[in-house]
C-alpha cells in the first residue's frame, strides 16, 4: 500500500485508495495491473507547490520524494504596454504564451472586449504562430482601430495592449519632440557633469535641468547641506547644481579663508538678480547687490555709519528703544506672562533700524503693531510664487530682460517712498545724526566745487536704496538673534544669572550701562557669540567668482559662472573644529579662550572685506536690549516648550514662529 504526504506541511494526503486530507481537490488511482499509485491534484494552486513524499508500507518503509513546482502560465505581447500607429498605416501584434505546462487549445484576441478572431473586419486578421502564440495584423489602420487589444489563450493569464492611432504627421511631431527632449536630457547631463569633467566629488542626485536646486530650496535646507557636508569627510569641496549652474561648497575653514579674505579679488561679488524695469534701477545700487570698484564705492560711502564713533553717538537712541521695549513687555505681561518672542523683539528692532536708517519713528512698540511691521514682515517672508520668481529671475534673466518683469514688490515702492520723503525734509535742514543724515553729508561733501573728483559719485538713488537696505538687512537678523539668546537664557538659567550678575556689576562699578560698558560685557557677549555659533539666521553665505581662479587642492579652475558657497551652519558645528558642538557653552568666547577658535570656523556675520556691514550696529542692539530684558525680568521656558523648535521655512534660520518664553519682573 501507498501513502502520499505533503512533506514540507506534514500533511497526510492519502493512504492507499482513501483521501484524509479535507480538501476534495485531492485524489488517489490504483493501477494494480502497472502496480502504480497516482496522487492527482485538481485547480492547483500556488500553494500547491512544494515537497510531496509517496511512502510505501514495506519494513522497513521505502520513500520516494518529489518537488512540485507551480507555474502559471501568461500571455505577453512584444513591445507592450502601448504603440502609436499613424493613419492609413499599419501594426502587428504578436502574442505568445510564457510558462505554459501544455499547448493551449485556443488564443482568442479581443479589441475592446469584442472577439475578434472570428469577425470578419475589413484590414484585421488573425493567424496562429507556431504551438503557443498568434498574431494580429491590422492595415489601413482608422480611427476605430485604436483601444485595448487584450490576447487571451486558454489557460494563461490574458496580456494587453493599447494601440494609439495618431494623425500621420502627428507622428512624425512625436518623433521630433521626443529626439528634442533627448537633445536636451543630453545637454542638461553635459551641463551636470561639470565637476566630475574637472574631478570635483559632486552631491548625488542631480536631477535633469534642475540639478540640486529642489532640496537646496527645500524647507530647512541647511540639513540637507550639512548631511553632504558631513558625508564627504576629508575632502575640502563638494560640486553641486542650482539648476545648470555649477556652485562649490568650500568646506574647509583655511580654504574659507583664502577665498574670501587673501585672494577677496577673485570672488568680490554676490550672486544677483538683474533688475530690467526702470522704475525699479535704484535697487541695482543695494550694497549686497553692487559689483567690483562699484561696491567698492558704495561700502567706502557706507561704512562710516558703522564707526564706533558713530554708534557711540546712536547708542542713546538705540538705549531710548530698549526702554521702550522694557515698557512694551510690562504690558504685555499684564495680560499673559508668556511673550512671543519674534513678534516682540521684531518690533524692537524694527524701531531701532527705521530710526536709525532714516529717521522715521513707527511708533511700533507703543501701538504694538505699525504699517511698516506688516510691509516689512512681507518683505522678509516671502511667498512661495515670489521664491519662485526669484529663481527665475536668476536663471533666465534673458527672459526677465525681454519682458521687462519686475522684481520689486509694493512694499519696496512703500519704503522708496518713505525714504524719499525723508531725503526732501533733510534737504530743508532737519538733521538727526542717523545713517541718512550720515549718507546725504558724504554726498554733499561731493559736491563741494573743492573736493576732489570722487572715485565714486554717490547719487540719491544709491541713498534710498541702501537706507531701504538696512532694514531688510538688519531687522529680521537682529530679531531673530535676541530670540533665540533669550531662548538660550531661558533654558540654561545659570548663565541667565551669572550675566545678570555681570550686569549689576557693571553698573555698581559705572552707575549705569555706556555704549562702552555694554559692548566690554563678557559673559554676556560669549552667550551671545555661543547662541549665534549653534543657530546662525545666516546658515550659509555665497560669492560669485569674478575672475578665474585656479585652485591648488583639489587643482582645479575655478571659472566665473561658478558659485562658491560656504556653509556656516556646518562648519559651526563641526567635531573636528568644536568640543561637543552640540552643547552650549558659552565659555568657548571668553577673552581667555577665544584663541582656541579655529580661525574660518566661526561666520555668523561672513568673513572678509565683504562680510556684514552692521555687526558691531547688531551686537550693540542686542546686548543693550538683553541688557535692560535681564535687568528686568527673570525669563523661563513655558511649561512643555522647553526645546527650542526652529522655522523651516527657506530663508534664515529662525526660532519657530509661536516661540514663546515666561517674563517674571524682578524686585
Ligand atoms: C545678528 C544680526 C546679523 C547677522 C547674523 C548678519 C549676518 C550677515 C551675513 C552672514 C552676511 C554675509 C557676509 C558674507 O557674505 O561674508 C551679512 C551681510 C550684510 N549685512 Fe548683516 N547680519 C546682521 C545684522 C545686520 C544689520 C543690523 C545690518 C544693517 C544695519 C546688516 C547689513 C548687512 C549688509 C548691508 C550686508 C551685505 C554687505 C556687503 O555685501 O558688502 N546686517 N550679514
Amino acid at each position: 500500500m501507498v501513502t502520499w504526504m505533503k512533506r514540507d506541511e506534514d500533511q497526510l494526503l492519502t493512504v492507499g485508495s482513501q483521501v484524509y486530507s479535507s480538501e476534495a481537490r485531492y485524489s488517489v488511482s490504483h493501477s494494480r495491473h502497472q502496480k502504480m499509485w497516482e496522487l492527482s491534484i485538481r485547480d492547483v494552486r500556488f500553494s500547491d507547490a512544494g515537497l510531496y513524499e509517496c511512502q510505501l508500507t514495506t519494513h522497513p518503509p521505502a520513500s520516494l520524494f518529489f518537488w512540485l513546482r507551480v507555474v502559471e502560465a501568461r500571455a505577453v505581447i512584444r513591445g507592450g504596454p502601448a504603440v502609436h500607429v499613424p493613419t492609413g498605416g499599419r501594426f502587428t501584434l504578436h502574442c505568445a504564451v510564457h510558462l505554459a505546462t501544455e499547448t493551449p487549445s485556443y488564443i482568442f484576441w479581443f479589441h475592446n472586449g469584442t472577439m475578434v478572431n472570428f469577425l470578419p473586419r475589413r484590414g484585421l486578421r488573425v493567424e496562429p504562430r507556431g504551438h503557443a502564440s498568434s498574431v494580429l495584423r491590422v492595415s489601413r489602420v482608422m480611427w476605430q482601430d485604436a483601444g485595448t487589444y487584450t490576447c487571451e489563450p486558454h489557460r494563461a493569464v490574458p496580456a494587453n495592449m493599447t494601440v494609439h492611432v495618431v494623425e500621420e504627421m502627428w507622428l512624425e511631431v512625436l518623433a521630433v519632440v521626443v529626439a528634442l527632449v533627448a537633445v536636451l536630457l543630453g545637454y542638461s547631463k553635459y551641463k551636470r557633469a561639470y565637476w566630475s569633467f574637472r574631478g570635483v566629488p559632486s552631491a548625488p542626485n542631480s536631477l535633469p535641468f534642475v540639478g540640486h536646486t529642489v532640496p537646496l530650496m527645500k524647507k530647512a535646507s541647511w540639513l540637507y547641506t550639512d548631511k553632504l557636508y558631513r558625508e564627504q569627510g576629508a575632502n575640502k569641496v563638494l560640486g553641486l547644481y542650482l539648476f545648470h549652474v555649477p556652485r562649490l561648497f568650500v568646506t574647509d575653514p583655511e580654504l574659507v579663508k583664502t577665498l574670501l579674505v587673501k585672494d577677496f579679488d577673485h570672488f568680490a561679488d554676490r550672486v544677483n538678480l538683474s533688475i530690467n524695469n526702470e522704475e525699479e534701477e535704484y535697487l541695482n545700487e543695494l550694497l549686497t547687490k553692487v559689483k567690483g570698484d562699484h561696491w567698492k564705492g558704495v561700502r567706502s560711502v557706507l561704512s562710516p555709519s558703522f564707526t564706533s564713533g558713530r554708534l557711540k553717538t546712536m547708542f542713546p537712541l538705540v538705549e531710548d528703544k530698549a526702554d521702550q521695549l522694557i515698557t512694551y513687555i510690562k504690558k504685555q505681561i499684564k495680560s499673559d506672562p508668556a511673550i512671543q518672542l519674534k513678534e516682540t523683539f521684531g518690533l524692537y528692532t524694527l524701531e531701532v533700524i527705521s530710526s536709525c536708517a532714516f529717521g522715521v519713528e513707527t511708533n511700533a512698540l507703543t501701538d504694538g503693531n505699525s504699517i511698516f511691521k506688516e510691509k516689512v514682515d512681507a518683505l522678509s517672508k516671502p511667498s512661495k510664487w515670489r521664491i519662485l520668481k526669484i529663481l527665475g529671475a536668476l536663471m533666465i534673466p534673458w527672459v526677465y530682460k525681454i519682458l521687462k518683469i519686475r522684481i520689486s514688490t509694493p512694499e519696496n515702492t512703500f519704503f522708496k517712498e518713505v525714504v524719499e520723503e525723508n531725503i526732501r525734509k533733510r534737504e530743508k535742514g532737519e538733521k538727526r545724526g542717523d545713517f541718512l543724515d550720515i549718507m546725504l553729508e558724504a554726498r554733499e561733501d561731493q559736491q563741494n566745487p573743492s573736493a576732489k573728483t570722487p572715485k565714486y559719485k554717490l547719487e540719491n538713488k544709491t541713498v534710498v536704496a541702501n537706507s531701504f537696505l538696512f532694514i531688510i538687512a538688519g531687522f529680521d537678523t537682529t530679531a531673530t538673534t535676541l530670540s533665540l539668546v533669550t531662548f538660550q537664557l531661558a533654558r540654561y538659567k545659570h548663565y541667565q544669572d551669572r550675566v545678570r550678575e555681570e550686569l549689576r556689576e557693571i553698573i555698581k562699578e559705572n552707575g549705569t550701562l555706556t555704549y562702552q560698558t555694554v559692548m566690554e560685557t563678557k559673559l554676556l557677549d560669549a552667550v551671545i557669540q555661543e547662541t549665534l555659533r549653534m543657530y546662525p539666521p545666516a546658515h550659509a553665505t555665497e560669492r560669485q567668482c569674478t575672475k578665474e581662479y585656479k585652485l591648488a587642492e583639489p587643482e582645479i579652475t575655478i571659472t566665473s559662472d561658478v558659485v562658491i558657497t560656504v556653509p556656516i551652519w556646518s562648519l559651526h558645528h563641526d567635531p573636528r573644529y568644536w568640543e561637543a558642538p552640540g552643547t552650549f557653552m558659552p565659555e568657548r568666547f571668553l577673552p581667555e579662550n577665544k584663541d582656541k577658535i579655529v580661525s574660518g570656523t566661526f561666520l555668523p556675520f561672513g568673513l572678509g572685506p565683504r562680510n556684514c556691514i552692521g555687526m558691531r550696529f547688531a551686537l550693540m542692539e542686542t546686548k543693550i536690549a538683553l541688557a535692560k530684558t535681564l535687568l528686568n525680568f527673570q525669563i523661563s521656558c513655558v511649561p512643555g516648550e522647553e526645546e527650542l523648535m526652529l522655522d523651516p521655512t527657506p530663508g534664515l534660520l529662525r526660532a519657530a514662529k509661536n516661540t514663546r518664553l515666561v517674563f517674571t519682573p524682578l524686585e
